[in-house]
């Protein structure tokens, strides 16, 4: 059981479940390939059968941290930090990415948006869940729509998910880690026949890095 004080501070954002943070090269979508400081953040009721960091989920394993005790590791090591999860937007994001962004670091986020948004964000991966749809301001703002296909109704609702979000963001298809060899081809095909969607993979795991 957390103190009423530490419960608080989880509650403005001064303290948050830190899961785990790493540097690292971004695997998947735009920023593919570039250096990155990962700081996953515990907590994420959207339910994913296929998510591939399910130890996340539970908030209450991963302990409150101070978000400046973050921050200072975060800007030992990189000039860009992707917040992750875990959801990141369960909890205020505000402290932590102005904190960030006074210590002239990029601030990405990887999100399924189906929190209200909270924080600024440099570059704003958006990834709709079925089963939790993104809120509307998070369709406003993504810079990046990455919708991941499990199976062949993924691509409808990828279509779907592309007519909410705002024009300029750049549109990606990822395949499930578990369903690779089923659609990557169907992707690329898919790609080839609707060139407003590009390919991510996650390079990360081909890589064998974190
Ligand atoms: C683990 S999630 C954490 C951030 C946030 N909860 C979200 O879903 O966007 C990070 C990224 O990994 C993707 N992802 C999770 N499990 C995956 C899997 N098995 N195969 C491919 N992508 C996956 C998510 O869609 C998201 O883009
Ligand atoms: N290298 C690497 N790239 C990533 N891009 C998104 C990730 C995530 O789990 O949010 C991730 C991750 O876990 N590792
Ligand atoms: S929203 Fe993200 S962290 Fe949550 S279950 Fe789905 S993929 Fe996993
Ligand atoms: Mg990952």
């Amino acid at each position: 059981m957390l103190t009423k004080q530490t419960q608080l501070a989880v509650e403005k954002g001064e303290m948050l479940p830190l899961m785990e943070e790493f540097y690292t090269i971004q695997g998947e979508g735009f920023h593919t390939g570039t250096a990155a400081y990962f700081i996953r953040i515990g907590g994420c009721d959207v339910g994913c059968h296929w998510c591939d960091v399910k130890e996340s989920w539970n908030a209450e394993l991963h302990p409150p941290t101070a978000t400046d005790i973050i921050v200072a590791n975060a800007k030992k090591q990189a000039d860009t930090v992707v917040v992750t999860g875990g959801e990141p937007l369960t909890w205020d994001m505000t402290l932590l990415t102005q904190k960030l962004k006074d210590n002239n670091l990029k601030v990405h986020i990887e999100t399924s948006g189906a929190y209200p948004v909270s924080g600024k964000w440099d570059w704003f991966c958006l990834s709709p869940k079925k089963n939790k749809l993104p809120v509307a301001d998070a369709y406003a703002i993504a810079d990046e729509l990455k919708v991941i296909v499990y199976n062949k109704h993924d691509f409808i609702f990828a279509e779907e998910q592309a007519a909410k979000v705002n024009p300029n963001a750049i549109l990606f298809l990822q395949p499930e880690w578990s369903k690779k060899e089923e659609m990557t081809p169907l992707i690329v095909d898919y790609v080839m026949n609707n060139p407003k969607w590009r390919v991510s993979l996650q390079t990360h795991k081909y890589l064998n890095i974190p």
